[in-house]
């Protein structure tokens, strides 16, 4: 059917060159898909102003079409109109003072090697990318680990209302595969600046790139990779290859045999045939590996990617971060890198700054919220028994185990209860402030419920201590102090109860304090993953112990475990954490990295475990959700004094009650009376304290 503004069109530009029913079969590489009803071929900027001026103004829609190397044409006639740059006006190759003028239709391959003739590098890795360079900057092309992105000075072009429109390299946002180059804009060329380089050389490594290429890639019709990578570490290609894909056909499309990410047409397909595949694969990714992979072709049928996506709907995630303790900054970047793993994973991701511990609307919108808070109430449990009250299903280990990890006093109870070797440790008040006689200088000091070594203080000498307890007073009223280990630092990460390669800290400060964990990134403290200073034997024995706290602290889903390995070769266990910090010298994805686990893969799967878990007593809808009270230290000691006359008053009320039993037991039996009974009763009153105590150690018998 002839579109009704052609006439129109062709009085108001007479020499744009009009073509009409194109088949997709000769402007895209894969050629699905029935005509294209009218495709434009623009010959110089001001035809292509005039042009976009026509179409806006008479609201009729447009795309635009490069070398067609990433498009999927479509069955049904296309209610837009086509805009293909023309060679003869959009082909300019010109350099000047080391900047390159380059058109939109130039392709790739065609600009690669002219840059490369004249002594320049940068281009040749992208050497074997069919399209032009119009569609390159709009989706960021690359190979190799560079993007024509890295090369941009201004990128030049008209908006769809026909205006002139043109940015410099920085107010573009270049992205994996995309830009922030608006979608109604057409590029017409770009000026680049690229570093001088050996001529020879950058041919060679031009020529081996294509031929590379030639080898992994299939020579049929296709339009390249047809989902983004999750990863570096997770390719779409080896993803769909282990589902066992390769040539799978649904009519006329087929997974290539030699790279899964591409779909070939076998001279007969269709749109619909494409689509059907591309959404079995999207399902069958899903299935085995627990990811959504997403299109990285472009569908010129507006209801094909929609299709596409409801053929498995991703898991719905609330993100938590920022928390309002003091290591806020730490869960912003943490939180931040977690819910990117999260979406190049293809999960429906939602994120939440909290600075409140209370139920939020979004919580309760999501399938699984994911805490990545760290301290404060994100990691002491308040935030966890929010949601376990709202029946919430959560990440990470549940609101009891979060705070008996958190507090460190705590847990160093549990740790002498488990038979977890620990550093010999005391507890300071302000009341009971001496420096404890039962420890060995130096002390370090510790803030119960603090984290990422917030409030710790190294005493050498005892002149130190007044006033180190001064400062970490200012903290809290009740310390951890404990007999300084010297040794080698190492940390044991579990991840749904499969324990990690141990990482090895070596920090320059000698203990591995704020600014050695985040301040100073990589560059100051080194990491060994695995462990290079321990033998396997004490690797073995601190993994043993990180799993002992983590199954008798009640933790799941995740936990870093710290230990110093003294000079005795004993690991010491200092702490755990769980929710460990997720930036770039976080230490839970380094060792998950070492073990073959990507971030992606350790995330979701930690999104999985969390789906699995049925969490009871829902509450019912929109109730109104209660500030979380501070969380009860975990058994608090009571005052001994207190707990010993208490003990002296129940044993004196237990002999005042036995006594009469037992006396008028006697008389009764003298009186020729059944005063038995009584005399029993009477004995037993005197006898319950021992007989508790005899049945409490016949029961802790092993
Ligand atoms: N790495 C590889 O091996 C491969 C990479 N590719 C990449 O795919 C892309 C396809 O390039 P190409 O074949 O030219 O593009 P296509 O003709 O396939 O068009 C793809 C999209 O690019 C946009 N586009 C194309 N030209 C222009 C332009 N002049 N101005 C504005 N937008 C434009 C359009 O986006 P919109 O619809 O949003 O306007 C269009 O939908 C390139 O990035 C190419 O490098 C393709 C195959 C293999
Ligand atoms: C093809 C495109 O770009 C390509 C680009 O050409 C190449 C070269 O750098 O790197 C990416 O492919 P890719 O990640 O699949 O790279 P490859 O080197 O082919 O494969 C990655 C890994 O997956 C494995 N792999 C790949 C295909 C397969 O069927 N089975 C398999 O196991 C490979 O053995 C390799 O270990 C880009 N794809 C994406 C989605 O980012 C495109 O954009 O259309």
């Amino acid at each position: 059917m002839k579109a009704q503004y052609l006439d129109d069109l062709k009085r108001a530009l007479p020499r744009l060159a009009i073509r009409e029913n194109v088949s997709y079969r000769d402007i895209t590489s894969l050629g699905v898909g029935s005509a294209l009803p009218v495709l434009a071929e623009p010959q110089d900027p001001e035809e292509l102003a005039g042009l976009l001026r026509f179409t806006s103004g008479h609201a009729i829609p447009v795309f635009v079409i490069g070398g067609g190397t990433n498009l999927v044409g479509m069955d049904a006639p296309c209610p837009m109109l086509g805009i293909r740059l023309h060679r003869n006006g959009f082909s300019e190759f010109s350099s000047e003072n080391g900047i390159i003028r380059a058109g939109a239709h130039l392709r790739l391959p065609d600009l690669t090697s002219r840059t490369v003739e004249l002594g320049l590098g940068g281009l040749a890795r992208l050497a074997g990318i069919p399209g032009t360079l119009g569609g390159a900057l709009r989706m960021n092309a690359g190979a190799n680990g560079v993007s024509i992105g890295d090369f941009i000075v201004k990128v030049s072009g008209f908006d769809f209302r026909g205006n002139p429109w043109s940015a410099g390299h920085d107010e573009i946002e270049w992205r994996y595969r995309g830009s922030s180059i608006p979608d109604d804009v057409v590029i017409t060329g770009a000026e680049l600046k690229l570093p001088a380089a050996d001529r020879e050389t950058e041919i060679a490594a031009l020529r081996s790139e294509v031929e590379a290429r030639r080898k992994r890639e299939p020579a049929g019709r296709s339009a390249g990779c047809t989902f983004r990578n999750v990863s570096e570490f997770e390719p779409a290609g080896r993803l769909i290859d282990q589902c066992r894909l390769k040539n799978y056909r649904i009519g006329g499309v087929a997974v290539s045999a030699e790279h899964a990410n591409f779909i070939v047409n076998l001279d007969s397909g269709r749109e619909s045939d494409y689509v059907e595949l591309v959404r079995h694969l999207r399902c069958a990714v899903a299935e085995k590996h627990g990811f959504y992979l997403r299109p990285e072709v472009k569908f010129l049928n507006p209801d094909a990617l929609p299709k596409v996506m409801a053929a498995v709907e991703a898991p719905k995630i609330n993100l938590l971060l920022g928390g309002a303790s003091n290591e806020r900054e730490i869960s912003l970047k943490s939180g931040s890198a977690v819910a990117q793993a999260l979406r190049n994973g293809g999960f429906d991701v939602t994120v939440t700054d909290v600075t409140e511990c209370r139920l939020l609307p979004e919580m309760r919108e999501a399938d699984v919220v994911y805490p990545v808070l760290h301290g404060g109430f994100g990691e002491d449990g308040r935030i966890q028994k929010v949601m376990e009250e709202a029946g919430l299903r959560f990440v990470g280990s549940g609101s009891a185990a979060s705070l008996l990890t958190m507090d460190k006093i705590a847990t160093k109870r549990l740790l002498d209860r488990l038979g977890i070797p620990t550093a010999k440790w005391s507890v300071v008040t302000r009341d009971r402030r001496e420096l404890p006689q039962n420890l060995k200088l130096p002390l370090i000091l510790k803030v119960p419920m603090e984290g990422s070594t917030f409030g710790i203080v190294k005493v050498e000498r005892a002149e130190e201590w007044d006033a180190a307890l001064e400062k970490e007073f200012a903290m809290a009223g009740e310390l951890l102090v404990e007999e300084y280990i010297d040794g080698i630092e190492i940390t044991v990460p579990i991840v749904n109860g499969e324990v990690l390669p141990a990482i090895e800290i070596k920090s320059p400060h000698g203990f591995y304090d704020y600014d050695a964990k985040y301040v100073y990134k990589d560059g100051h403290t080194e990491y060994f993953c695995p462990a290079r200073s321990l033998s396997a034997e004490q690797v073995a024995d601190a993994s043993r112990q990180a799993v002992k706290f983590y199954l008798g602290a009640g933790c799941r889903d995740i936990l870093r475990v710290d230990f110093i390995v003294g000079k005795d070769g004993v690991p010491y266990m200092l702490e755990g954490n769980s929710i460990p910090g997720c930036t770039a010298t976080s230490l839970v994805p380094k060792a998950a990295k070492v073990s073959g686990i990507s971030f992606e893969k350790m995330t979701a799967t930690l999104v999985y475990a969390a789906m699995r878990r049925h969490e009871p007593r829902p509450e019912p809808e929109n109730a109104a959700a209660p500030a979380s009270p501070a969380p009860a230290r975990l058994a608090n000691k009571p005052n001994p004094l207190l707990v010993k006359l208490c003990h002296l008053l129940f044993r004196l009320a237990l002999v005042l009650c036995a006594v009469p039993l037992i006396v008028s037991g006697i008389q009764a039996m003298r009186a020729g009376y059944t005063g038995w009974p009584l005399l029993v009763s009477g004995l037993f009153v005197l006898c319950a304290e021992f007989l508790f105590k005899w049945f409490d150690r016949l029961e802790k018998m092993k």
